[in-house]
């Protein structure tokens, strides 16, 4: 059995007027790759935000990395967080301002760590823009800029990469070799991912995927082909 680095332990998140999750449990285990799937509107994003400690449950656990992160106050849940955590999001939220290379270092920078350039520049290296460091992320595709916000993630050797819809934003072609490199961070880095994803191919990936509808957790699927996964989200949806 491999130690889980991500748990949730019956957590529930409520907005006004709707249980965004409503007794979630699940394990996510070290040096995995797992996608959340389910229709609109069934909690996957607030999934991914109080596992990373992005947002507090209502009430149950969430342990990271071994720390009930319930029990930490600010500034020690960012501390936590900044040192186990990487996030990847659709819309790659870098800074334009800054060239490729000062993105990649920011998290640890804010962190008040001293970047460790020899792996940064592995990582930039890894996600295939060795060359394109002093860019601007103006001056790059939307699947070179997600690459960038993949070394980001990477740079600080987190034990978790939060991923929310990575591919969404890119053509096919470009989506695909994304999760090639998240697949491979995974294989060859040994780094924990979770991805919510709508895309049953993306999900495919995946070494398990987990699916939500009405913030409960429906199903799962190990080894999932997209076929699979096509089929048990037709069945969620139809719930
Ligand atoms: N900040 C918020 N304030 C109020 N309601 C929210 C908030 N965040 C999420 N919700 C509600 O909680 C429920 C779950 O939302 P969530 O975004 O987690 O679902 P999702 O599965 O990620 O959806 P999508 O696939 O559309 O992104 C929805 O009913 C949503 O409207």
């Amino acid at each position: 059995m491999r130690n889980t680095v991500v748990d949730l332990f019956d957590v529930v998140k409520c907005y006004p007027g709707v249980r965004a999750l409503d007794g979630v449990s699940a394990g996510f285990a070290a040096g995995t790759f797992s996608a959340v799937m389910g229709p609109s509107g069934s909690g996957k994003s607030t999934l991914l935000h109080c596992a990373a400690g992005l947002d507090r449950p209502d009430s149950g656990q969430v342990k990271l990395g071994g720390h009930e992160i319930g029990r930490l106050r600010e500034p020690k849940l960012t501390e936590t967080r900044r040192r186990l955590v990487g996030f990847v999001f659709q819309t790659y939220n870098l800074l334009d301002s800054l060239s490729v290379w000062h993105n990649v270092l920011l998290p640890q920078r804010l962190a008040g760590v001293r970047p460790d350039r020899a792996w940064a520049r592995e990582v930039v290296r890894r996600v295939g823009l060795s060359g394109r460091e002093n860019d601007r992320p103006a001056q790059l595709s939307g699947g070179q800029r997600q690459r960038v916000a993949l070394a980001r993630a990477l740079a600080a050797r987190p034990e978790v990469i939060f991923a929310d819809e990575p591919t969404g934003a890119l053509d096919l072609a470009t989506g695909r070799e994304v999760l090639g490199l998240l697949r491979e961070a995974v294989d060859e880095l040994g780094t924990t991912i979770v991805m919510v994803t709508h895309d049953p191919a993306a999900a495919a990936w995946a070494d398990r995927v987990v699916f939500l509808a009405d913030g409960r957790v429906v199903a799962q699927l190990d080894n999932p082909s997209a076929e699979k996964v096509a089929a048990q989200m037709t069945a969620v949806s139809a719930r």
